[in-house]
């Protein structure tokens, strides 16, 4: 098996190759996913990631949850945490850390059974996941155990195997451009 940073930089470097045209095409085919998805269509509300440098997009799907009357709440970086807070519009995004588009006002999102829409670098069939090493999202899913955890990537991005540790969280579900991939963790 590959060690984890070998996937990051191999899986990296393929999404960097996608030309726009093709990761616009296919993250609108996640998202029409998403959007039909009985979770998606039941969730009063949505803790979503801003994609940056080529994940999957989920700028439509924010827009989209907003205009239907859901609350969405996105993540913020505060030294090794990460918390959520609901937002009323993108453009109340800023660039912050990492360069990741971040919420300006803070209103903090106090959910415990929200869809949270996963961001991720690998996946693996079982639910397993690689992102950028920091451990963000373990430590956060590691105390707020109950939203349902809806993974969005290319297949590009799915294994059949990869590395893990104790301390990961795994996905419910993977979305991807051709597959719907329930994961039964
Ligand atoms: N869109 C999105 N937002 C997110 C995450 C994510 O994975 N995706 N995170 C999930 O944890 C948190 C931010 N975590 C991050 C941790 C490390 C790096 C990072 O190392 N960035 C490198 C360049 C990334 C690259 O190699 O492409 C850098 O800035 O040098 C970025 C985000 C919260 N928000
Ligand atoms: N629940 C937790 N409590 C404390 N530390 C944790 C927890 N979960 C993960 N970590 C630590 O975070 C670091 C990074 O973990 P890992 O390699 O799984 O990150 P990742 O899933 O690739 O990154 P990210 O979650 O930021 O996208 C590791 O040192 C790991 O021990």
């Amino acid at each position: 098996m590959l060690e984890k940073q070998e996937i990051r930089n191999y899986i990296k470097n393929l999404r960097m190759q996608l030309a726009p045209s093709e990761h616009e095409a296919m993250s609108r085919m996640i998202a029409s996913k998403v959007e039909t998805s009985p979770e998606y269509r039941n969730a009063r509300c949505i803790y979503s990631y801003v994609d940056f440098g080529n994940e999957a997009a989920t700028k439509g799907i924010i827009a989209h949850a907003l205009t239907e009357g859901k609350r969405v709440a996105v993540p913020k970086v505060h030294g090794d945490r990460m918390d959520f807070y609901y937002i009323r519009s993108i453009s109340e995004l800023e660039e912050g850390c990492f360069g990741v588009l971040e919420p300006v006002v803070l209103d903090p999102a106090g959910e415990e059974e929200a869809l949270m829409l996963m961001p991720g670098v690998a996946f693996d069939e079982n639910g397993h996941r690689i992102g950028y090493g920091k451990g963000y999202y373990d430590k956060y899913l590691s105390i707020h155990e109950n939203h349902y955890k809806m993974a969005l990537a290319f297949d590009f991005q799915v294994f059949s195997e990869i590395p893990f540790e104790d301390t990961d969280i795994c996905t419910d579900e993977i979305i991807t451009e051709t597959r719907d991939i329930k994961t039964g963790k």
